[in-house]
C-alpha cells in the first residue's frame, strides 16, 4: 500500500520550509516595525463564528464533524476568527489593535477541481478601531512596504470602494442584483446587456463596468452618476486616499469600482496585490475595510471598526521563485564533530560548547560506523565547513574541509 496525502494538501520539505521562512520572516520583520503584534487563533472554529454571518459561504468551508452538536470547520481566512477573539477575549483592550497573523487557512476548492480541498499558508495584518484616511492609508502602506522587503517588483494595486460600489448596486432591481453584480465582477458585457433592465439602468450598468482605470478618469466617471450626499463623501475620502498614496509615489495604482470580493464582510475600502510577472496576472493578497464585522461578535454588539490584508505565502513564492531571491538550498552545518576513539561524552560537551559559542551556529554529531574518508566526503557532500576530530584525551583537531 502506498500512503498519499490528501487530495490537495501538501508536504513542504526543508528546502520549501526554508524558503517559505524566507518569505515569512521578512514579513514579520516589517509588521514588527509598524508595530504590529502576532495573534495565534484556533485551526478550528464553530461554523457561525467562520461564516461571518453570510459573509463567507458554507461550501467554501472544510468542516468537521465531531459527533456533538457543535459544527465546526476549518478556517478558510483569519479576519472572522481574529475579530471573535478581539471582543470576546480581550474586552480590555485600548485601540488601536495592531495585529498579524502567519498561519495555514483551508478553503474547499470548487473552481479548480471538483471538491477539492486546498490547505494555503497566509501572513496578514488587521488594524483594529481605527477608521478614517490615515488608518486606510497606513494599511496600503504596510502592504507596499511588505513587497518592497521582498524585493518585488512590477505589482499593482487595485483599489475600489465596497460601499460605493453597493449602493451604486442598489439602483437595480433587488430581484436581479445579484446578477447585475455577478457580472459586473467578473466583467461579463454579454450577460449583463442580455439583463431586462430599462435603458437607463443598462447605461448604469456599462458605467459601472467601466469604473476601473487611473484615479482621475474613475473618480470623473463616478460623479456622473447622480450621487447622493452619502455617495459623495464616499468618493471624496477615496479621492484623498488616492491623492496620499499618489504622492508618496509607491504605488502603480488603479482605482477599481466594480471590485468585489468574494467574502462580503467588506464595508469601505476593498484592493487586490496584483502580480504582472510574465504578462500573468496573480492575486498576491487582498484586503479592505471592514466596519461592521466586529460588532457580529460582541456581545452588546457594539461596532469597531477594522482594516487588514492577507498575502499569499503560495503565490509571493511562486512569482519570488523566478527571481533568485529564495535561498537555493537549506543551511549547511557549520561543525561535525566526530568522537575518536568512543570518546562520545567528551565530542558531545565539545560539541554542546560549539553551539554555545556563538547566535546561529549549527553544529551536527558524527554518529560512527564510517571511517575517515567516508566521513570527509560526507562533510563535502553537506557543505559542512570543519571537522572537529575529538581524540581520546578530549582534545580537538580541527580540520577545514576542502
Ligand atoms: N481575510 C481576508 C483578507 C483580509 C484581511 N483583513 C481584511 N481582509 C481573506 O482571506 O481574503
Amino acid at each position: 500500500m502506498v500512503y498519499q496525502p490528501a487530495a490537495g494538501a501538501r508536504d513542504l520539505l526543508p528546502l520549501d520550509v526554508a524558503q517559505k521562512r524566507w518569505i515569512e520572516d521578512r514579513l514579520q520583520q516589517v509588521f514588527h516595525r509598524w508595530g504590529y503584534h502576532r495573534i495565534i487563533t484556533s485551526t478550528l472554529e464553530r461554523m457561525d463564528t467562520l461564516m461571518a454571518g453570510e459573509a463567507i459561504q458554507r461550501h467554501k468551508v472544510i468542516q468537521l464533524q465531531n459527533g456533538q452538536d457543535e459544527e465546526l470547520g476549518l478556517r478558510p481566512e483569519l479576519t472572522a476568527s481574529i475579530a471573535r477573539t478581539v471582543v470576546t477575549r480581550m474586552a480590555e483592550a485600548t485601540y488601536p489593535q495592531r495585529l498579524y497573523y502567519n498561519a495555514n487557512v483551508f478553503r474547499r476548492n470548487w473552481e479548480k477541481r471538483y471538491n477539492q480541498q486546498q490547505e494555503y499558508y497566509q501572513a496578514g495584518v488587521e488594524l483594529l478601531g481605527a477608521d478614517g484616511l490615515l488608518a486606510n492609508a497606513e494599511v496600503l502602506l504596510l502592504v507596499a512596504n511588505c513587497l518592497e522587503a521582498l524585493y518585488l517588483r512590477g505589482w499593482q494595486l487595485i483599489l475600489g470602494e465596497a460601499g460605493i460600489t453597493k449602493s451604486l448596486l442598489d439602483a437595480f432591481p433587488a430581484n436581479i442584483r445579484s446578477e447585475v453584480r455577478n457580472a459586473i465582477a467578473n466583467l461579463d458585457r454579454v450577460t449583463l446587456d442580455t439583463l431586462p433592465l430599462s435603458e437607463e439602468l443598462h447605461q448604469r450598468a456599462r458605467i459601472m463596468l467601466d469604473l476601473r482605470g487611473k484615479s482621475a478618469d474613475v473618480l470623473q466617471k463616478v460623479s456622473s452618476l447622480n450621487l447622493d450626499a452619502d455617495q459623495q463623501a464616499a468618493v471624496n475620502n477615496l479621492k484623498s486616499l488616492v491623492e496620499l498614496l499618489e504622492s508618496e509615489g509607491k504605488f502603480s495604482l488603479i482605482l477599481d469600482l466594480s471590485l468585489i470580493q468574494t467574502i462580503d464582510y467588506y464595508t469601505g475600502i476593498v484592493f487586490e496585490v496584483v502580480s504582472d510577472t510574465e504578462g500573468q496576472a496573480l492575486v498576491l493578497g487582498r484586503g479592505g475595510r471592514y466596519d461592521q464585522l466586529l460588532g457580529l461578535y460582541h456581545p452588546q454588539g457594539q461596532n469597531i471598526p477594522g482594516i487588514g490584508f492577507e498575502l499569499s505565502i503560495d503565490d509571493l513564492y511562486q512569482v519570488l521563485a523566478s527571481s533568485q531571491q529564495l535561498p537555493p538550498s537549506i543551511p549547511a552545518s557549520n561543525w561535525l564533530v566526530v568522537p575518536e576513539d568512543q570518546n562520545a561524552d567528551a565530542a558531545f560537551a565539545y560539541a554542546q560548547k560549539l553551539r554555545d559559542s556563538a547566535h546561529l551556529v549549527r553544529v551536527e554529531m558524527d554518529l560512527g560506523g564510517r571511517d575517515a574518508e567516508a566521513i570527509r566526503n560526507y562533510a563535502r557532500d553537506r557543505s559542512i565547513a570543519q571537522i572537529a576530530w575529538i581524540n581520546s584525551d578530549g582534545t580537538p583537531t580541527i580540520e577545514a574541509v576542502s
